[in-house]
């Protein structure tokens, strides 16, 4: 803005228009000499001069001057722009925001164009709460499919600000405009793989993200209640199954489950400090319609379905590679009863004022899969023999097994998954099958 400044008071200075050219106050005139000339020459010069100042003043005096006024009219006009877009944006949100009852939570959902996000939003829109989605459609796959998504999100009436977590100052005009009473915080790095080959994207999503996300929590009045998106991947290497929240959580295998594990320890530091409620929901292998390209399910179907060969797993000796595979609709009644019993937080304006309610839960499906008969289940549901390669599994952050202990959820959320693998994979298949028919293309 600093540097706006002075272009733009150079720009006030000068006639915007040659309709406001004031041609008395020329210094041109002063220097002629009318005495001895008619009336009709007179108006000639008078004509002329302000022909010439027209042109002196709006041509540029020096080489630099053109580049001056273009930068300077760009800043404007975008100054301008953003304005109008701020404006849009911040009716949108509000009416997004907006509850149908009175007791309806207000919720923002980051990561609102992925995939739980989208399943969220719009479960959470359905039935009567005010959402108000973020998203930064970066393109860790298909964009398209986001985009794709934010449609669906639309007509259910949840808009979608396009933004990044990490933008500290549009959190705070989004609390500023809207008195959240939950973010629902889904936005992550997601993948276990994809960790070797850009590391730095999950300190930057995962860790610097959730602290720019609670700073902003942490500072609003009221805060609000946080549920977020841990995962499975924390239980390592450990191989007492099935996995319980009171297991230790100490030998990650990826960076990715590096950095959910340290989010679960700044989320209780942010409990801790500053009162903020937080519930933490580790996710277990979550699949179903509009899910990510980046995991096996999906980019299986697709190269079955290409004739393409595809790499399963194993583990030495000939073992099983297994996951407790668990389908969306599960997973959301889980993130909304999250959000249902989350208590609210204590502090105010950054202040704690008493203990808040800190909580993780696996939310599983408490029966693992070995990955072999996931893809016996494609096949049948394709039906299209898929051309397999069995490898050992490389030693990529991967881990030989999940299995989720639900009990916790169960007790107190009310949790209990409903959809085994081959059902979900079948409304899976189907939507690919519609999707792609539609879009002519594969991801
Ligand atoms: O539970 C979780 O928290 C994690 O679940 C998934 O991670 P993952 O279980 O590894 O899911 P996929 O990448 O779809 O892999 C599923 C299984 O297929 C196996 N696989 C993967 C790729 C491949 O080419 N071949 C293969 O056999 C993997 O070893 C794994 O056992 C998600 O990708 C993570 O973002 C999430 O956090």
């Amino acid at each position: 803005m600093s540097q706006l400044k002075p272009i733009i008071s150079h720009l006030d200075n000068i006639p915007s228009t040659p309709g406001k050219f004031k041609p008395e106050k020329s210094p041109y005139i002063h220097r002629l000499r009318i005495h001895s000339i008619s009336k009709l020459t007179l108006f000639s010069f008078f004509f002329l001069a302000v022909i010439l100042s027209i042109f002196l003043f709006s041509a540029p005096s020096t080489p630099s001057r053109p580049a001056e006024s273009a930068a300077a009219a760009l800043a404007r006009r975008s100054l301008s722009n953003a304005e109008m877009d701020d404006h849009e944006r911040e009716r949108k949100v509000r009416s997004s925001a907006c509850a149908r009852s009175r007791r309806g939570h207000t919720v923002l959902v980051t990561g609102a164009a992925g995939f739980v996000g989208t399943h969220v939003s719009i479960a959470l829109k359905r039935r009567g709460d005010g959402v108000v989605g973020l998203d930064n459609f970066n393109d860790y796959y298909d964009p398209a499919l986001k985009r794709a998504r934010q449609k669906l999100l639309n007509q259910a009436g949840v808009f979608v600000v396009e933004g990044d977590i990490n933008d500290s100052a549009l959190l705070k005009k989004l609390f500023d405009a809207v008195a959240f009473t939950h973010v629902m915080h889904l936005a992550a790095q997601a993948g276990v793989r994809y960790a070797m080959q850009n590391p730095s994207s999950y300190v930057h999503s995962n860790i610097g993200g959730l602290v720019s996300v609670l700073e902003v929590c942490k500072s609003a009045n009221p805060q609000p209640a946080i549920v977020w998106a841990s995962s499975s991947s924390v239980y390592g290497l450990n191989s007492k199954v099935p996995f319980s929240e009171k297991d230790r959580t100490d030998r990650p295998a990826s960076l990715y489950a590096a950095t959910k594990k340290a989010g679960e320890g700044i989320a209780h530091t942010y409990n801790h400090i500053y009162g903020l409620s937080i519930t933490g929901l580790r996710f277990f292998t979550v699949y179903g319609p509009w899910g990510r390209p980046d995991m096996a399910y999906f980019f299986f179907t697709k190269d079955i379905l290409k004739g393409k060969p595809i790499t399963v797993f194993e583990a030495p000796d000939h073992g099983t590679v297994a996951r407790d595979f668990t389908y969306i609709d599960d997973i959301v009644a889980g993130c909304l009863a999250a959000l249902d019993t989350a208590k609210k937080s204590t502090g105010s304006g950054g202040k704690k004022k008493g203990a808040a309610q800190f909580r993780i839960y696996n939310l599983g499906n408490t029966s693992p899969v070995p990955v072999s008969r996931l893809v016996s289940i494609l096949e049948k549901l394709l039906k299209v023999k898929a051309n397999r390669k069995v490898l050992p599994m490389p030693r990529n952050g991967d881990v030989q097994f999940t299995h989720a202990n639900i009990s916790l959820a169960q007790k107190e959320l009310g949790y209990k998954p409903t959809t085994d693998l081959e059902t979900g994979l079948k409304k899976f298949t189907r939507w690919y099958l519609s999707y792609y028919k539609k879009k002519k293309s594969a991801w």
